[in-house]
């Protein structure tokens, strides 16, 4: 059944799995700290611990506001959202590991208690769509039509156009549906295991995602040259290529030798695997017991 420690705890999987995931190009892993000088692999998992509590009280919170009309449910949530943050960071010493993850995994998280408190099964589309409905029209209050910019995402859709979170979240995590879960599938079903698969999410991430991390330090060039080198990996056959891992840990030398990091990008493989957990189809290596598959209530 899916229940509040359920979805907390898949959340912090994700989290755990996204970090531990070796190696990952200008991003902390097990093997080095990527292009950051602030952060570490103990930290994330500092960061994941003080996150979790707040994903079922997210969940809790949209199933007793599952009834509120969506349009009225993000302003409710926020607060308790920037909660969240605040417990983040003080368990990183003011470090901003996660923002990003706090956003996205909050919204599902919610997301699903709402589908939870309507008794309707939650697979990852409906999630999806659930959060799209949430967000709708933030990308316009909050970046289009908002005051002057005031975080790197908001002058980053000034300057370039790019939504970042804000918009990930309102097209329903797009750029997971389209680019993240059908390389996840792609990969299980092809046999390759977890860690496999994950780094051919992370793969496609990197090709597909518009990233504002990448851009709030190395500019629009920055990006380019990741989904530039990311493409031409997918090309030469992403995981299935003999030198793949090479080849993943040669990009991150080259951006932690331009200081760029896909922070995004990261969170997006957190939210890929959390997501790969409501599936419908049994051969994505959900780990789910029948009963549970669709997250059925
Ligand atoms: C809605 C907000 C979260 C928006 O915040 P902001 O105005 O800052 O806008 P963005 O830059 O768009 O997003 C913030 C973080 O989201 C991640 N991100 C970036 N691009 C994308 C994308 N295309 N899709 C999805 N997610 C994206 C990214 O977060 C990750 O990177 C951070 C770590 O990397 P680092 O380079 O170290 O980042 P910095 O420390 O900022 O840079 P340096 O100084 O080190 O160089 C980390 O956050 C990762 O998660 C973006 O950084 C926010 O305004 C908001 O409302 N938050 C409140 C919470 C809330 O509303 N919750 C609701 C549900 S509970
Ligand atoms: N592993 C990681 N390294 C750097 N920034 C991140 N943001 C989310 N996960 C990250």
């Amino acid at each position: 059944m899916l229940d509040t420690r359920r979805v907390a705890g898949w959340g912090h999987e994700a989290l755990i799995r996204e970090v531990e995931l070796s190696p990952k190009p200008g991003l902390v892993d097990r093997f080095n700290n990527g292009a950051h000088d602030d952060m570490d692999l103990a930290m994330f998992r500092a960061s994941a611990a003080a996150i979790e509590p707040w994903l079922g009280v997210f969940f809790r919170f949209g199933r007793s506001e599952c009834d509120r009309p969506a349009a009225d449910f993000l302003p409710r949530l926020r607060p308790q959202g920037q909660a969240c943050e605040r417990a983040m960071l003080r368990a990183t010493g003011g470090v901003n590991t996660h923002k990003g993850s706090v956003f996205a995994l909050g919204l599902l998280s919610a997301a699903a208690g709402r589908l939870a408190g309507r008794g309707v099964a939650a697979d990852a589309d409906g999630l999806c769509l659930e959060v799209a409905a949430i967000c709708d029209g933030l990308v316009a209050r909050e970046l289009r039509d908002g005051g002057p910019a005031a975080t790197a995402g908001e002058r980053l859709y000034r300057e370039h156009g790019l939504p970042g979170a804000r918009g990930e979240a309102a097209s329903g995590f797009a750029t997971v549906r389209r680019h993240g879960l059908p390389a996840w599938r792609r990969a299980r079903a092809a046999g390759h295991g977890e860690e496999a698969a994950l780094h051919a999410v992370l793969l496609n991430l990197l090709a597909y995602n518009q990233d504002t991390n990448l851009v709030a330090r190395g500019g629009i060039s920055a990006l380019h040259f990741v989904q530039t080198r990311a493409r031409a990996l997918l090309v030469a056959g992403g995981v299935d290529a003999a030198d793949h891992l090479a080849e993943m840990a040669r990009l991150d030398r080259e951006m932690i030798e331009r200081h760029i990091s896909p922070g995004g990008s990261a969170d997006l493989l957190a939210v890929t695997w959390f997501l790969s957990r409501f599936s419908l189809y049994p051969d994505d290596g959900a780990g789910l017991g029948s009963s549970a598959r669709a997250g059925v209530v």
